[in-house]
């Protein structure tokens, strides 16, 4: 029987423990540049067993909110260069999370002020982080997205693909593909923001193309033993809506057990929000969704990620329903979340007005255990 706290391997990984860091956006790189403040945060949180890094943006299209990170410029590469190499100097592993938003983006953050490229042109209602002319940090409502031209999807594929050496360059150790929480590959999946007639549209078969071919390229690449995936089946996040999500992510991971992957993610129920979250007439499936990925031959370890406290995460992965667990709020506001949770220790509560934007308060500020009389 596994503990939370047992090693693991991961595709070509090898973690000293269970307990993952989920991707979490901060919007603390200034022109997509990670910088000394980003390495002091993820060198402190390196005692997790896995570090995925917040979304980070493929290219300049892909970028859909003001001080994210990109994979895309020289002095971005630079700066992911001192981050892995600090949380490999302090024991951690860490994967990129490669995103392309999409139509959740605006105007103002695309290339030449376009709009944002989406299957269909169909505004997400939903919102998106911009930096006002004095510094200050906003939300604004999402741009009004343009379907892309079949011929432009492979220049997309390439994009990921472009990120995904770029990343193993500057020293991650793989890549986590994001196709979760209604940006782009999940746009393509849901029925609600697809609305396409050609080879990307209409069947699952067809709205699920594009996530393989970014699956294909990726791991081609750069070896599927170092690339992961992240689903979001049934999140309502950026106006993502599918009306029967069981059999559109079934086929998925049917998919994905056609390559030796790292890992498998799963977001349970609405992000951040509620676990029971239902998109569609009948609660979804996670234990048979996880079935039936074994039962198309995926080996892949199965991650799981969502509101997730200490007892529930010993539980599962005592039962074996998951190989890891990933935790998101907890790892903003405990750095050594790991020991925390070893010794049952009281958790910081995390700071939710200094989530997004802003310097070292509410980001690398909490303190450790060590820290505390
Ligand atoms: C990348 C995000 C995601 O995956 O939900 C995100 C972006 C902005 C705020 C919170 C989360």
């Amino acid at each position: 029987m596994a503990s939370l706290f047992d090693p693991i391997s991961i595709g070509d990984i090898v973690l000293k423990n269970r307990v993952v860091m989920a991707p979490l956006t901060r919007n603390r790189s200034p022109q997509a540049v990670p910088n000394d403040l980003n390495v002091a945060y993820y060198e402190q949180r390196a005692s997790a067993g896995l570090l995925i890094t917040e979304a980070t943006a493929i290219s300049h299209q892909g970028q859909g909110y003001a001080d994210v990170p990109g994979l895309y410029k020289p002095e971005a590469l630079a700066g992911w260069r001192k981050i892995t190499d600090a949380v490999h100097k302090a024991g951690g592993r860490i994967v990129v999370q490669m995103w392309h938003v999409g139509r959740i983006s605006h105007e103002s953050l695309q290339p030449q002020g376009g709009k944002p490229v989406a299957p269909s042109a169909i505004r997400a209602k939903s919102k998106t982080y911009l930096i006002n002319p004095d510094g200050t940090g906003t939300f604004a409502e999402t741009s009004e997205p343009r379907a892309l031209e079949l011929a432009e999807i492979p220049g997309i594929v390439e994009d990921y693909c472009k990120a995904a050496r770029a990343a193993i360059e500057a020293g991650f150790d793989g890549v986590e593909i994001h196709a979760a929480n209604g940006y782009l590959i999940d746009q393509f999946l849901r029925s609600g923001s697809n609305e396409r007639t050609d080879a990307y549209g209409g069947s699952i078969e067809n709205r699920a193309r594009f996530l393989f071919e970014v699956v294909d390229a990726v791991t081609g690449e750069i070896g599927a033993g170092r690339v992961g995936i992240r689903i979001s089946p049934v999140t309502p996040a950026n106006d993502a809506f599918d009306p029967d999500p069981q059999p559109l992510f079934t086929y998925v991971v049917e998919g994905l057990a056609r390559y030796p992957l790292a890992y498998v993610h799963v977001i349970e129920g609405a992000t951040g929000g509620a676990r029971d979250h239902q998109q569609g007439d009948r609660p979804f499936d996670y234990a048979a969704l996880r079935n039936a990925y074994a039962a198309a031959g995926g080996k892949a370890a199965w991650m799981t990620n969502n509101g997730y406290d200490r007892d529930l995460a010993l539980r599962t992965v005592e039962s074996g329903e998951a190989d890891l667990v990933a935790f998101g709020k907890p790892f903003i506001a405990n750095p050594d979340l790991v020991r925390r949770l070893r010794d049952n220790v009281a958790l910081n509560a995390p700071d939710q007005a200094t989530f997004y934007g802003g310097g070292a308060k509410g980001y690398t500020d909490y303190p450790s255990l060590e820290n505390v009389a």
